[in-house]
């Protein structure tokens, strides 16, 4: 069958590198910003190739020559000491963002590694380190530099180590409040449930959302080292030994009577670099800003509604257990902000054998999706497996170290989410997220991770797979993403499937598409379906067995025909009665009456 949406894959053949040339174009666009790059360009330059450009020695000096003026050889003159003026310039460049880069290196290498494990794990982590980051911006910044350098002397590079020590909060809270909301991101929760370890997780789905914020506050930190440093010189806290623009300053208004001009110098090469860093990092914000938003869709942390105590009703456990999913008394408790618990789920039994497919049906809140996520051992944060038991093929999931269990998913049990577009990272094409897991759990090599998702593609029933492939989310429509979804839990061959309302944002034909697609997976392939839905209408479709959830308890379960057809349970009525209360009545058959005229 083919896709009946071919009008996203027409945006496709801009895809992969388009986003990187509007980004670099919209630069291009703002002149301030690409002339205060073009300027730090020059600056980095000198710097870098001082030794080889400046004239004559810094810090040679002769008495004779003090405050002469400039000449063909010493075009900017010479300084109080007889020292050429120019050289002091150019070597000043090269000291003074040396320092600057010892501040921003210290401050990105103690900043960012630890904003990202607070924001993302949060716990007793982001606790103790948001005191102790709260702790020193307390300090003032001019009295903690004036003490270390009574305790640790006056050289300047050692003053930019503290120096980038205290900038390092500002790194801290910028990636910490930025991770603490992309961890919700459901792209993230995909990734989790594809079985990739964290450490991956933070590198590829979440660092990438802070670098351009990131580099925006570098650009401004630096201005701000650079210009602390310079205050620390002029003030005359460092030796002044080092050529620096700061101690050139400080010279200079030591002299200011005598040859003002010395100040020019240094002042405007200050003025300058700190000028133009501040209108990079306004461009870069513009430019880079939109890329570096997360995504506005989070899964909400739904509201807890009050417990309703039912009267159990008699479902026998089946005396067997299911070959492939098997789930006994299953309690799900969430932890209540007064120390209390809450059971939202209550000690439900559950099988599925190998290649069949079972609808667990009930209205928003009954505990469906705390099912499904207990399966796959990712409920959210505050929730617990209270008791019993879980096992597919036989192995025991609850309780399972975390590692065990993430060897599992994907592999053995594999998640097919809710929302398609939310579950995909807008930052990487569908062929970077569908290769990662290939590549990581099956250890497939580049190229034949591309290969293999092309056959993904293809087998989940995608137009154009090698188009679809170069494509990013925003380019292709909710029906094509779901299928990407579905090759993406398949991809590692998994023998459950655990499917969220798989087909709830999609129209109705698309639904239609996306069933079919499940059906053809279950026989030719064999896989187990556990399909998590509030629509009767998929259930009909679909499933063979349904189980039906109410207030976190399965009152009724059978097969689909008698579920449908001769339900038992007063609530399984309901259910089926609001399916059909809407519809209007089809008025009965009449047959036409027409009037022959005589
Ligand atoms: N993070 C959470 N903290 C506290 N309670 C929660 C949390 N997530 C869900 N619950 C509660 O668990 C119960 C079952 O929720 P669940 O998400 O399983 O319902 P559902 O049947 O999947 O509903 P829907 O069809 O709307 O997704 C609800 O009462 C809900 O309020």
């Amino acid at each position: 069958m083919s896709d009946p949406i071919p009008d996203s894959t027409a945006a496709i053949a801009l895809a992969p590198k388009t986003r990187q040339v509007t980004a670099f174009r919209r630069f291009l666009s703002k002149p301030l910003a690409v002339g205060a790059a073009v300027i730090l360009a020059i600056v980095v330059l000198v710097a870098v190739f001082a030794p080889i450009i400046a004239p004559f020695d810094p810090g040679a000096s002769s008495l004779k020559d003090a405050f002469g003026p400039a000449s063909a050889a010493n075009p900017l003159g010479f300084d109080s000491a007889g020292r050429d003026v120019l050289s002091r310039l150019i070597w000043g460049a090269q000291n003074t963002m040396t320092g600057a880069g010892i501040a921003l290196i210290v401050a990105l290498v103690l900043g960012i590694p630890t904003g990202l494990i607070a924001g993302y794990y949060g716990r007793w982590f982001d606790s103790i380190s948001s005191w102790i980051v709260n702790l020193v911006m307390s300090l003032p910044a001019m009295v903690v530099l004036l003490a270390s350098r009574a305790i640790l002397g006056p050289t300047i590079w050692v003053l930019m180590i503290v120096m980038g020590v205290l900038v390092a909060p500002s790194f801290f809270r910028l990636v910490r409040g930025i991770v603490g909301n992309v961890r919700n991101e459901l792209y993230v929760d995909a990734a989790r449930v594809s079985g990739l370890r964290d450490w991956r997780i933070i590198g590829r789905h979440v660092f990438i959302v802070v670098r351009a914020p990131i580099i925006i506050q570098v650009a401004l930190v630096a201005g701000v080292a650079i210009g602390l440093q310079a205050g620390l010189e002029f003030l005359g806290i460092t030796s002044g030994d080092t050529p620096t623009w700061g101690a050139m300053l400080n010279e200079a208004f030591q002299n200011i009577q005598r040859a003002p001009m010395l100040l020019l110098w240094p002042g405007l090469a200050l003025g300058l670099t700190s000028a133009s860093l501040v209108l990079l990092a306004s461009g870069l914000s513009d430019v880079l800003g939109e890329r570096g938003a997360p995504a506005a869709r989070r899964r909400t942390r739904r509201n807890a509604a009050p417990a309703i105590v039912v009267p159990s009703t008699s479902v026998p456990a089946p005396a067997e257990r299911g070959a492939l999913l098997s789930i006994r008394d299953l309690a799900v408790s969430y932890e209540l902000a007064d120390g209390g618990v809450r059971e939202v789920v209550h000690g439900i039994n559950l099988d599925i054998a190998p290649g069949e497919i079972l609808g667990l049906v009930g209205e928003s809140g009954s505990g469906k999706s705390q099912t499904a996520f207990s399966i796959l051992g990712i409920l959210p944060e505050g929730g617990s497996v209270s008791r019993g038991s879980v096992t597919i093929q036989g192995t025991e999931v609850i309780g399972l170290a975390e590692k065990k269990h993430r060897e599992l998913r994907g592999t053995v049990v594999a998640y097919v989410p809710q929302e398609p577009m939310s579950n995909l990272d807008p930052s990487f094409t569908i062929g970077d997220q569908l290769a990662e897991p290939l590549r990581v759990r099956l250890g497939l090599s580049k190229q034949a991770a591309k290969a293999r998702v092309l056959e993904l593609l293809q087998m989940v029933e995608i137009a154009d797979p090698a188009r679809t492939c170069a494509a990013y989310p925003h380019e292709i429509s909710g029906g094509m993403a779901q299928r990407v979804l579905i090759a993406g839990a398949m991809s590692c061959d998994p023998d459950l499937l655990v499917a969220d309302e798989p087909t709830t944002a999609l129209d109705v034909t698309v639904q239609a598409e996306v069933l079919s697609l499940l059906r053809r997976l279950r026989s030719d392939r064999g896989i187990g379906v556990l399909i998590v839905t509030h629509n009767l209408g998929v259930v009909a479709d679909l499933c063979d067995r349904v189980a039906v959830m109410q207030q976190g308890r399965i009152v009724e379960q059978g097969s689909t025909e008698q579920i449908l057809v001769a339900p038992e349970h007063p609530y399984t009525r309901q259910l089926l009665g609001a399916a059909l209360d809407g519809v209007d009545a089809r008025p009965e058959w009449q047959p036409r009456t027409t009037e022959v005229s005589a």
